[in-house]
């Protein structure tokens, strides 16, 4: 296993906002983690990427436990992450913005910038090297929150709804950038809320409801999970769900 995250547990003060919490992603993996607003989904990146100590529970990444490991040893390690708020430095262009993740392991300017420049052409933002990153579009915000990620040179790359707030087709344009980076040999673990795109990338699908993991396999068996369709829509939707589909039979 490339991850393995084994019984999380995170309070704040008296709110317990991950309880229990287990999963793992194998080597080469795309597993998708999925759940409601408020579920405890960015806190768990936040744990597995090493800004926050959980309560209780382990992370093992690459054979080793990494439990007390600060954020940047695993940044080094080969541990990146996305964020769902997308801040680029606004005043340095897309060239720079990508050379703040790969000034990680190309201490030199000039190989910074080869490194960004390789990866800019991955994503698909080789025209766009030297604009200013205040003037991408969101997609292209997106792009290059996805490019300092893979600037660093990760093993496991965690994305944090990068679909999110893009249009049907931007988002058609971006899944086979994601499927290119997986290919690529990065393993991936994907928090989104587009179905459509969990269904057509992830292998397997985690579900986090109030900080409980309720449910995990393929896509299409977890989608039809009573106990997932309840935490999404409220209790006794499975029933009215099946009882409607019985009454067109
Ligand atoms: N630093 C913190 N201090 C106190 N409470 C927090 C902190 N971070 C997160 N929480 C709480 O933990 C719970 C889980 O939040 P989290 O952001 O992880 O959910 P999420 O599944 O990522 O939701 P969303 O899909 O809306 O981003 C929420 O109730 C949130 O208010």
């Amino acid at each position: 296993m490339m991850l393995e995250v084994s019984d999380i547990t995170m309070r704040f003060g008296g709110l317990v906002a991950i309880s229990d919490a287990s999963l793992s992603v194998p080597k080469g993996g795309l597993v998708g983690l999925i759940g409601p607003n408020g579920a405890g989904k960015t806190t768990l990146f936040t744990i597995i990427a090493g800004f926050q100590m959980p309560t209780a529970g382990r992370v093992r990444f690459d054979g080793a436990d990494i439990t007390s490991q600060p954020a940047h040893v695993r940044a080094q390690h080969g541990i990146a992450r996305t964020f769902q708020i997308v801040q680029p430095f606004a005043g340095l262009n897309v060239r720079e913005n990508i050379a703040v993740g790969s000034y990680l392991r190309h201490p030199r300017r000039a190989d910074a910038h080869a490194k960004a420049e390789a990866v800019a052409a991955q994503v698909g933002l080789a025209a766009e090297l030297d604009k200013p990153a205040a003037s991408l579009t969101v997609a292209g915000r997106k792009r290059l929150e996805l490019a300092r990620a893979l600037a660093t040179e990760p093993k496991l790359l965690l994305l944090d709804e990068v679909l999110a707030g893009l249009n049907p087709s931007e988002i058609r344009d971006i899944i086979p950038v994601i499927e290119g980076i997986r290919a690529s040999g990065v393993t991936i673990l994907m928090i989104e809320h587009v179905m459509q795109a969990v269904m057509s990338l992830c292998e397997q699908v985690y579900v986090l409801a109030q900080g409980r993991m309720i449910a995990h396999g393929p896509p299409r068996e977890v989608c039809a999970d009573a106990q997932v369709i309840e935490a999404y829509l409220g209790k006794g939707a499975a029933g009215r769900i099946n009882g409607g589909e019985a009454a067109h039979a």
